[in-house]
């Protein structure tokens, strides 16, 4: 044995917190949502967080894990985190994508699992050196705070179903009460903009599509445009456009939009990895993607057809050190690099962060977050911040958080008396469209 602090206890805490009637291709997001904490102690008393995505699988390969962890030394976290990849319940994941929200999007629940005790790890790694996560990453830190994107949504009335989504704060920040109420069009969405942009000084948009028809996507990207003549503002229809379509709008948005993410997808036995190389070269558009790279076998089709230009490796499907290596290669190989997301909590916040703050060179794109939906929820005493369009890196060693564990019990017991804990956004969309069911080729609102 080395003299290296050993982990004492891992604590697995699935949480659920309060979403809003948020709509994409995969219907709307229920008024909850769930995430897994993976809280570590080790023998110097310290306490490290990770969060990733919350599904029953997941939970259950961090229970099976648990004994791998628990008494292995901290210093040697290197050869903790590579005996999960080693085992095969990463391969035998890869046979089981049932119950999944949006098949080809679906992280593996094995990459969930190890990212969230990746980052636990990290976390105390830096308590242990005083040093940020961002410093113990290759590149070190690079900066203080990363550029993100105020993610939109149309956002259906949450009063046409019996579900309990929660109301907004009349009379206050003006964010705080939009981002619960209806707003299906481009002046709604134009609104949402506008209260995002004064909370959080966002100077880039991003509008989640795949649920009108393309036209109406394409006038909301229009009026965003001329809202806010300086942003960069794009969409991301989830593949469900043809590549024609996708031809066809991408022709319309070429030199007013940034990039496309997932502009089309596989169809009549191409797969997404091809049409998207067509989509660039039909229309010179770069294109973000977090759903045909999003592993290192993936990544590498990927650019061998010069498919994509903004791999958005999250670092909840990469690990934050694979994420990390992915910014690099895109720093090397002159590609951007950006970041994907999903609903979540405070730490997670802090985990991308890092991720941000240590990615070297400067084609950085903004990042995704969906904090601004969650934020007020925070499950840490101070949360980080995003002020002036930038999430800054929090203060002091390791992730820099501190769980607040009344909260986190609050949350806990939340998904505890929940009825539906995984994902599903099908249940919420059938109060707008009876019998409504996935579609991985249509829109949400056409059926
Ligand atoms: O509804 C959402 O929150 C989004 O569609 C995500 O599920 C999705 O992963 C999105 O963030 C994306 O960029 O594709
Ligand atoms: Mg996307």
């Amino acid at each position: 044995m080395s003299d290296s602090p050993v982990i004492k206890t891992m604590r697995v805490v699935p949480v659920a917190g309060y979403d809003s009637m948020l709509l994409n291709i995969g219907g709307a997001h229920n008024c909850y949502f769930t995430r897994i904490l993976v809280i570590l102690t080790d023998s110097a008393g310290r306490t490290g967080v990770g969060e990733s995505p919350c599904h029953a699988s997941t939970l259950a390969l961090l229970a099976r894990f648990r004994p791998q962890i628990e008494g292995s030394e901290l210093l040697r976290q290197n050869a903790t985190i590579a005996t999960l990849f080693a085992s095969d319940a990463r391969h035998q994941q890869t046979a089981h994508t049932d119950n999944i929200h949006i098949p080809q999007m679906n992280p593996e629940k094995f990459y969930n699992a190890a990212a969230a005790i990746e980052a636990a790890l990290l976390d105390l790694l830096g308590q242990h050196l005083n040093l940020p996560v961002a410093e113990l990453l290759a590149s070190g830190k690079q900066r203080d705070r990363v550029p993100v994107l105020g993610y939109l949504f149309y956002i259906a009335d949450r009063n046409l179903t019996s579900m309990n989504y929660q109301a907004g704060h009349a009379g206050g920040d003006a964010w705080l009460q939009l981002r619960h109420e209806k707003a299906m069009d481009a002046d709604g969405v134009v609104r949402l903009a506008e209260a995002a942009a004064d909370r959080y000084g966002f100077r880039d948009f991003k509008l989640k599509g795949g649920v009108h028809h393309a036209d109406v996507e394409v006038e909301t990207v229009n009026a965003l445009l001329t809202r806010f003549p300086q942003a960069r503002v794009t969409v991301d229809p989830n593949a469900s456009w043809s590549l024609d379509e996708a031809i066809y709008y991408g022709k319309q948005l070429a030199g007013r939009i940034p990039y496309l993410e997932d502009p089309c997808g596989a169809e009549q036995g191409y797969s997404g990895r091809e049409t998207l190389a067509e989509f660039k070269r039909a229309t010179g558009i770069p294109v973000a993607t977090n759903m045909i790279a999003n592993d290192w076998r993936q990544l590498q089709h990927a650019l061998q057809l010069n498919a994509i230009d903004i791999p958005l490796a999250d670092p909840h499907f990469w690990t934050m050190r694979n994420a990390h290596t992915v910014a690099q290669l895109c720093h090397e190989w002159g590609l951007t690099t950006g970041c994907h997301s999903n609903n979540h909590f405070d730490v997670s916040l802090a985990m991308v962060a890092h991720l941000g703050a240590a990615a070297p060179g400067d084609r950085l794109t903004a990042f995704d977050t969906h904090w601004i939906w969650q934020d007020g929820q925070q499950l840490t005493l101070h949360a980080p911040q995003i002020r002036d369009g930038y999430l800054e890196l929090p203060e002091g060693p390791g992730l820099g958080i501190t769980l607040n564990m009344a909260r986190v019990e609050a949350a806990h017991e939340l998904y505890n008396s929940l009825p539906d804990k995984n994902r599903n956004d099908a249940l919420g969309m059938q109060f707008l469209i009876d019998n409504w069911s996935f579609d991985a080729k249509r829109p949400a609102l056409l059926r």
